[in-house]
């Protein structure tokens, strides 16, 4: 069994946030589009909910933030969900993967995306307001050896690090990494403000450039997202080009629906109001059958919100 929404899309993919807290600040942070927690789930109900979706068709999980791993309980909630879930995969800032890497491995995580918006120690401190990028970098080497695939997330900013854009593809391509250049995304009431007009970096004139240099070009059907294999000194770089605004495709294909880490189902990382309550009814006993109908009706909540 599948749910499929009132536009015939499939929901396949949880995403569940664990905390809202990070040890880094990035300006730009989305925070998964949620407010600070009031509360937070447990690893028994996060689990519960997890099965749910399993029978409900969702099979792959993704962990996010805030930053997933400053949870003291991280291993156990990945060891909990495992065995309901095909693809289980967590984004990451990549403070902690150096010590909790391997951990996670063993409880069974599948694979990691880490942020990594600039190679320059300054720059990195600038943008998340602390001084660690040696410990990512090391980090990201330990989750190398360890996940595959693990894919590099740069945040392109217009003057702030598009100049890092071929040092980037050549840093993946050096250590086997898929790169994926994102778009700087915000909601419709945000486009005039003052961060949007200053670091829009649009990603399109480099696809083009891409598209010449590309031995290959695959496209995912989630986002209508293309990656493109391109020759560097290094060998093939794999990069991904996540560009949401001005893409009428981009939601067409969405298979997403997000779990807050305040315990309410989410339809669509930019809605405001689409929050629909699930850990309250599991602390009041709630019946399975009562979870499902839950989850029914925040998929029938959902809508394309680029279209
Ligand atoms: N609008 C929108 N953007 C998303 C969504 N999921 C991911 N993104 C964007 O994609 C960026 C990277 O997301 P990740 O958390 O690394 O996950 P992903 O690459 O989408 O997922 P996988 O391909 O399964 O690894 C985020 O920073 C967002 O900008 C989504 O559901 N909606
Ligand atoms: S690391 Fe991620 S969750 Fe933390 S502040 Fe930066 S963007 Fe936000
Ligand atoms: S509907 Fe669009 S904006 Fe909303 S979560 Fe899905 S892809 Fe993102």
């Amino acid at each position: 069994m599948v749910l499929v929404d009132r536009f015939g899309r499939p929901v396949t993919n949880l995403r569940i946030s664990l905390t809202s807290e990070c040890n880094l600040k990035c300006f730009y942070c989305h925070r998964e589009g949620q407010d600070f927690s009031f509360r937070e789930m447990t690893p028994e109900e996060i689990e519960r909910i997890v099965r749910i979706a399993s029978k409900l068709g969702i099979k792959k999980v993704k962990l996010t933030g805030g930053e997933p791993t400053i949870r003291k309980d991280i291993v156990e909630i990945v060891r909990r969900i495992r065995p309901y879930v095909e693809d289980l995969s967590m984004t990451t800032n990549g403070t902690t993967m150096k010590t909790l890497a391997e951990p996670l491995k063993e409880a069974g995580l599948d694979r990691v995306n880490i942020s990594l918006d600039t190679l320059d120690r300054k720059k990195y401190k600038e943008i998340t307001g602390f001084d660690v990028l040696p410990q990512v970098l090391e980090g990201i080497e330990k989750a190398i050896k360890l996940f595959h695939p693990v894919k590099l997330n740069m945040v392109v900013m217009r003057g702030l690090n598009d100049d890092e854009i071929w040092d980037m593809i050549n840093y993946a391509a050096q250590k086997k990494a898929i790169l994926q250049l994102i778009e700087i995304e915000v909601p419709r009431e945000m486009e005039n403000s003052w961060f949007f007009k200053k670091y829009f970096y649009p990603l399109k004139p480099l696809e083009e450039k891409f598209e010449e240099l590309a031995v290959e070009i695959r496209e995912r059907k989630m986002h209508r997202r293309r990656k493109y294999f391109i020759p560097t000194e290094y060998g093939i770089a794999e990069v991904e080009v996540v560009r949401s605004m001005h893409n009428t495709v981009f939601c067409a294909n969405c298979n997403r629906i997000r779990l807050t880490s305040t315990g309410h189902l989410k339809t669509c990382l930019l809605r405001k109001n689409d929050l629909i309550d699930i850990v309250t009814p599991i602390r009041n006993n709630a019946s399975d059958e009562e979870l499902i109908e839950i989850f029914k009706k925040a998929v029938l909540m959902r809508e394309p919100y680029w279209k």
